[in-house]
């Protein structure tokens, strides 16, 4: 169920009306519920029971310190993929020895940094990158954790700009060029195979993939345990979908049905990567009705949310929900459906950019300036992606939790977008 519910014609995020936590803090503002959070966690960690896997919170979907620190209490290790990303981990009380690192452009900094924090392991994405942690590990006098990121050569079906499993993509390494690495490591005393890593893209809404890319990770594993290495770790990344249109995501135990099996084949421990899957439904963003207009035989409901806040539907043509925070239709989460009494609309923000939009010719309840709207499964990849652009600030952030609210972001200044500037 979600917990993001029209309750007597308005919406509730768990047990508080939207509404009342706008009139506290404004618009545009991103408003979490702790519950979903919590049970799409579990949702996998029970999926997946069976292998017992280490579930890392992939930080880059939504990396508020808070949201880290329900993540971390909830028994919740980590993916970053960046230097500042493990700091926020650090900084959220996160226990930095289970954090897996990815990223094809790790600097020396970032790499010390991490075996500074004695993270679990490092996704290494090329030859290069190994040479580098190996000399800085070296350096360090300690050895360097290491799991090869494949390419598995996978097609996801992703967005043409989300894919990263294909052959030519820039992520991982083909697989046999991993194997002449492999051998490299063997011989290096700074630094030790852990496991294998792969990540096929995001969203992915079949199980195939993961099934194709489990049978070769499978053999790589018996291949690297042949020539003597003690792997025994798959790290099958992120990437399973969510439900952006209606009912289109998967639950986690579609996914581990064709995982899990194969995981036991291979006698190894389970690493998930998930962001989406975790975040994604588990917050909204809310905004307000600045002006609507009628040009070009169309309907325009300009709003004071952006791109700036939102860059989804302008980078990848994303689809959100949208609908009014107060509303005596309940769309019941079916955000294509086309009701009675609605006009098809464009919901545009007031960036200066003609891809600044959160939905086209969008079936919508008639709305009037100082109206909110409510836009859905923008937990993951929403504040995280979100810029300055325009001299906009950056919106507020509220996790729900029950009756109780709190803020764990407030909204930036003009002051503050100024402030590292000089004249
Ligand atoms: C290496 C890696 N792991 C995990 C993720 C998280 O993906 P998702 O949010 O789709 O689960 C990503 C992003 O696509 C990624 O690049
Ligand atoms: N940022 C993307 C997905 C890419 C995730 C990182 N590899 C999104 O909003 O859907």
């Amino acid at each position: 169920m979600s917990h993001f519910q029209y309750q007597n014609d308005e919406l509730y995020c768990e047990d508080v009306p939207v509404a009342q936590l706008v009139e506290e803090f404004g618009t545009p503002l991103y408003v979490y519920s702790k519950k979903t959070l919590l049970e799409k966690l579990n949702d996998i960690q029970t999926a997946f029971a069976e292998v017992e896997p280490v579930i890392c919170y992939s930080v880059k979907a939504n990396g508020n310190l808070s949201l880290l620190k329900v993540m971390n209490d909830a028994g919740s290790s980590f993916d970053v993929v960046s230097g500042g990303e493990l700091y926020r981990v650090r900084e959220a009380g996160g226990d930095t020895t289970r954090v897996v690192f990815a990223g094809v452009g790790k600097t020396d900094a970032e790499i010390r940094f991490a075996l500074e924090s004695n993270i679990l392991m490092f996704d290494v994405e090329s030859e290069a990158e190994l040479d580098a942690i190996s000399a800085i590990a070296a350096d360090m006098g300690v050895i360097g954790p290491v799991a090869l990121r494949l390419n598995p050569d996978v097609d996801a079906k992703t967005h043409s700009k989300t894919t990263t499993g294909k052959k030519g993509n820039k992520f991982g390494m083909d697989i046999e060029r991993a194997s002449e690495l492999a051998k490299k490591v063997l011989a290096d005393p700074h630094l030790a195979l852990k496991g294998i890593h792969m990540h096929l893209g995001s969203p992915i809404l079949t199980t195939d993939p993961y099934a194709q890319a489990v049978k070769k990770a499978i053999d790589v594993v018996a291949e690297y345990r042949n020539e003597g290495h003690e792997i025994d770790w798959i790290n099958l990344g992120g990437g399973f979908g969510i439900s952006y249109k209606h009912d289109e995501g998967l639950p986690a135990s579609e996914y581990a049905k064709v995982i899990v099996p194969g995981v036991k084949e291979a006698k190894c421990r389970l690493a998930l990567e998930p962001g989406r899957y975790i975040a994604g439904n588990s917050g909204i963003l809310v905004t307000q009705v600045v002006f609507t207009k009628r040009e070009g035989g169309k309907l325009f409901i300009i709003q004071d949310g952006g791109m700036t806040d939102l860059v989804r539907p302008a980078m990848y043509d994303s689809f959100h929900g949208v609908w009014p925070v107060k509303s005596t239709l309940d769309p019941q989460g079916n955000w294509e459906k086309e009701h009675d009494g609605c006009e098809k609309a464009d919901v545009v923000g007031p960036v200066c950019e003609s891809c600044d939009y959160f939905a086209k010719d969008r079936s919508l309840p008639p709305v009037e300036r100082g109206d909110l709207l409510s836009i859905f499964s923008a937990g993951a990849y929403g504040t995280v992606m979100s810029s300055n652009y325009n001299s906009r600030p950056r919106a507020a952030e509220v996790l729900v939790d029950g009756k109780e609210y709190n803020l764990i972001r407030r909204r930036e200044t003009w002051e503050e977008i100024i402030a590292h500037e000089k004249v």
